[in-house]
């Protein structure tokens, strides 16, 4: 029997939407679990998020909470054990060796903290910027425009013939925020891109960033520990244990001075699960159980009242 129209529509707007369908990048339930020596790391539990084209994020954590390993991920130089990572419509998964090749060509750029890492020593800023569009193959009368206009973005226009070893560190680091954008990736990602250098060159740096994501509409995501870069960023992401759990989210101040509001957010998974901080945990003498209301306005959490959230497990062992 013909369905009608409305029935079809009706059932196309019931159909639930894909987690993070609309975003940029998508990592659900990500799992990366390393194994050697016959013991297992758990370097990414399950960890979410989403970021929307055209963002810049920051994503931090403690040593060891799993932000390079979410970073070699998302640039396909590794694959997570679990889960599903997604970057537009390439799904990291499941990528063949040619797809790799390709997507780490045309769709990511990457800066890593080790400024002499980034960059061939040996040639000028100016053939560093145009080796990868050598590589893809761009005509060379097309090239040296395209070098001019990178090294412009990042304030280097005057430095195109000077060899890393005669760039500080900072210009060094902006170089290789040029190469990284070169073949117009959609997706920049910088591990401690200023970790090696002092505030004021971490700032030049950060400004090179800001001027990927603002004038080529590149998506940044930047692991750092600088406060110089997390402190400027719209939106930071807390890695705790391989999951994310809280962000900042930074906006002009209505007040209309120049200021900026920072507010901070748990964040909540997919399944409802939200991380309490252990000081707030301690603090009240959280333990295993709580007591959760629904408020008019928000969800309370309690201390479960009984003053011993074991007892019930212990009472057990006594009956027994
Ligand atoms: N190749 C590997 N083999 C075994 N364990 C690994 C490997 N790579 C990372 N790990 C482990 O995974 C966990 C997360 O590491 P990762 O480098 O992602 O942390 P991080 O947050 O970037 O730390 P840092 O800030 O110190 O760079 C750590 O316990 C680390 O020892």
């Amino acid at each position: 029997m013909q369905r009608s129209i409305v029935e079809e529509l009706g059932e196309r707007l019931a159909a639930p939407e894909e987690f993070g369908e609309q975003a940029l990048v998508v990592c659900d339930a990500v799992v990366r679990i390393f194994r050697s020596g016959g013991v297992e790391v758990q370097a990414l539990q399950g960890l979410d998020l989403l970021v929307h084209a055209g963002e810049m994020v920051a994503v931090v954590g403690a040593s060891g909470s799993g932000k390079s390993t979410l970073l070699r991920i998302l640039s396909a130089a590794d694959a997570p054990s679990a889960g599903r990572v997604r970057v537009g419509r390439w799904d990291l998964g499941a990528l063949s060796a040619r797809d790799r090749v390709a997507y780490r060509r045309t769709v990511v750029g990457t800066v890593r903290q080790q400024t002499a890492r980034n960059l061939v020593p040996y040639l000028t800023a100016r053939q560093n910027v145009a080796l990868p569009l050598t590589l893809a193959g761009v005509p060379r009368r097309r090239r040296a425009g395209r070098v001019g206009e990178l090294l412009d973005l990042v304030g280097l226009a005057d430095a195109g013939g000077r060899r890393p070893g005669e760039l500080s560190g900072g210009e060094q680091q902006r170089v290789a925020i040029a190469v990284a954008l070169a073949n117009g990736p959609r997706l920049l990602l910088a591990d401690e891109p200023t970790g090696e250098l002092d505030t004021a060159t971490g700032q030049q740096v950060f400004d090179a960033l800001r001027a990927a994501q603002r004038d080529a509409g590149t998506t940044v995501v930047v692991v750092t520990h600088d406060p110089t870069v997390s402190g400027q960023v719209e939106r930071t992401v807390a890695i705790r244990d391989g999951r994310t759990s809280s962000e900042v989210l930074r906006r002009a101040d209505a007040g209309g001075e120049g200021g900026v509001v920072a507010e901070e957010y748990a964040v909540m998974d997919r399944a409802g699960r939200v991380q309490v901080p252990r000081e707030y945990r301690e603090a009240l003498d959280l333990t295993r159980r709580v007591r959760l209301a629904l408020e008019a306005d928000h969800v309370s959490v309690r201390p479960d009242g009984s003053g011993d959230a074991q007892a019930p497990r212990r009472r057990r062992h006594g009956a027994a």
